[in-house]
């Protein structure tokens, strides 16, 4: 194991303090796939290089990371390492490519009971993602204290769904005919899943991540009885693995979920060891604070598709945001990723009119109250 490193102190932890239900002077935002095509100086690293290449590269990874820090400078209050969820079933052995335009691949996916043998027995989490970890740690000391780095995973049966389907699918059946037909084998590859995902979450830890979020992109696909069945008993090992381990090394990382969809689990979410709860745009705001008792910090959820509407529209969308979540307890972010459409500048007038109307919010306790 590494020891602890000194890494610059942090000059902005508003995102750290709205975590723990502190008073924050304004509300912090990040945006998911905040590096990403909308931006014209990733597109041109992009050029020069494969996707996956920059997710090895430590250098590569942690300037593409730093691009948004460095455009929307004071205005995102966290920083998310440049990697892929699909780096986990690499090293499990499978091959993963990214197509241009059609997005991830698996030449040989798992289909049948007897491909589970083409996966490691063993995977040796530390050697094989060495790269993220050197990445990790590059992009704290590049980072200079500007912010906090999020590390991430995907979740155990987003990871399990593209293993089977083989990339992207509408309908997910071929990863839903093994949930019913093989539930056993399922589970013993979820389990599998969740071994390399704990280790690796603690591997970001100690290289220095400092907060990490789980995506599960793919939980709203589930019924709530499956989602029930084979996506939250690992997400709550995951936390409760991963909290055990932190509180014997003396670590203290918060960690986030993002089960895209799963509305009709929000107050299963808060209560299985996870510090903040991430919502996508389908839900409303104040049905989520119901939901989730105030048990945890919300995050989100505007609709990535409001970046394409004019800058007032924005403005008095995240207006209505902000005021229906209230100001504590509460991290802004969009309820997905940037898209490749998206303009770098209608971003900047969305983290603008948060800061804006954050900071004229003042530091009313939770937003039944402030009424
Ligand atoms: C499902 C998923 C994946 N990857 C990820 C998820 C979970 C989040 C979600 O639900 O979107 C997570 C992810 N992928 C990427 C990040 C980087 C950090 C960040 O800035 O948020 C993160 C956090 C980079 C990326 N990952 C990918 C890109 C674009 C690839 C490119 O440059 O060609 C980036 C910047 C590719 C990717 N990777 C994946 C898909 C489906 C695609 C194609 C997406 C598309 O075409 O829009 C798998």
């Amino acid at each position: 194991m590494k020891t602890k490193r000194d890494f610059p102190s942090l000059k902005n932890d508003l995102i750290l303090r709205a975590v723990k239900g502190e008073e924050v002077e304004r509300i912090p935002v990040w945006v998911m796939r905040q590096a990403g095509r909308y931006l014209p100086e990733y597109l041109e690293v992009r050029k020069q290089n494969d996707f996956f290449k920059i997710c090895r590269t430590p250098e590569l990874a942690c300037k593409v990371t730093l691009q948004p820090i460095d455009r929307f400078a004071g205005l995102l209050d966290a920083s998310i390492i440049f990697c892929d969820i699909l780096v986990i079933p690499q090293a499990m052995g499978l091959e993963v490519q990214m197509v241009e335009g059609k997005g991830p691949h698996f030449p040989h996916p798992i289909r049948v009971v007897e491909d589970l043998k083409r996966l490691k027995d063993t995977v040796d989490v530390d050697k094989e993602l060495s790269y993220v970890y050197e990445a990790i740690t590059l992009t704290r000391i590049k980072l200079d204290g500007r912010c906090p780095l999020f590390g991430f995973v995907g979740a155990p049966w987003t990871l399990f769904a593209y293993m089977i389907e083989g990339g992207g699918s509408k309908t997910l059946s071929k990863a839903k005919t093994w949930l019913y037909t093989y539930p056993k084998e399922s589970h013993r590859l979820l389990q599998k899943t969740t071994d390399v995902i704990v280790d690796f979450i603690l591997g970001q830890i100690r290289a220095g991540a400092q907060m990490i979020q789980v995506f599960d992109s793919w939980g709203g696909e589930l019924t709530p009885k499956m989602f029930r069945t084979f996506s939250v008993p690992y997400l709550t090992q995951i936390a409760s693995r991963v909290k055990a381990a932190m509180v014997e090394e003396g670590l203290q990382v918060p960690l986030f979920i993002f089960a895209k969809g799963a509305h009709a689990s929000l107050d299963i979410l808060s209560s299985i060891g996870y510090d903040v709860v991430s919502l996508d745009c389908t839900i409303d705001p104040k049905q989520a604070r119901i939901d989730t008792k105030w048990r945890v910090t919300l995050q989100g959820n505007a609709d990535p598709n409001l970046l394409y509407a004019p800058a007032d529209v924005i403005k008095k969308e995240v207006r209505e945001m902000l005021n229906a979540f209230g100001a504590n307890n509460y991290i802004a972010n969009l309820g997905h990723g940037m898209m490749p459409g998206h303009s770098p500048d209608a971003l900047k007038v969305f983290l603008e009119a948060i800061r804006d109307h954050s900071s004229s919010m003042g530091n009313k306790r939770k937003f039944e109250e402030s009424k």
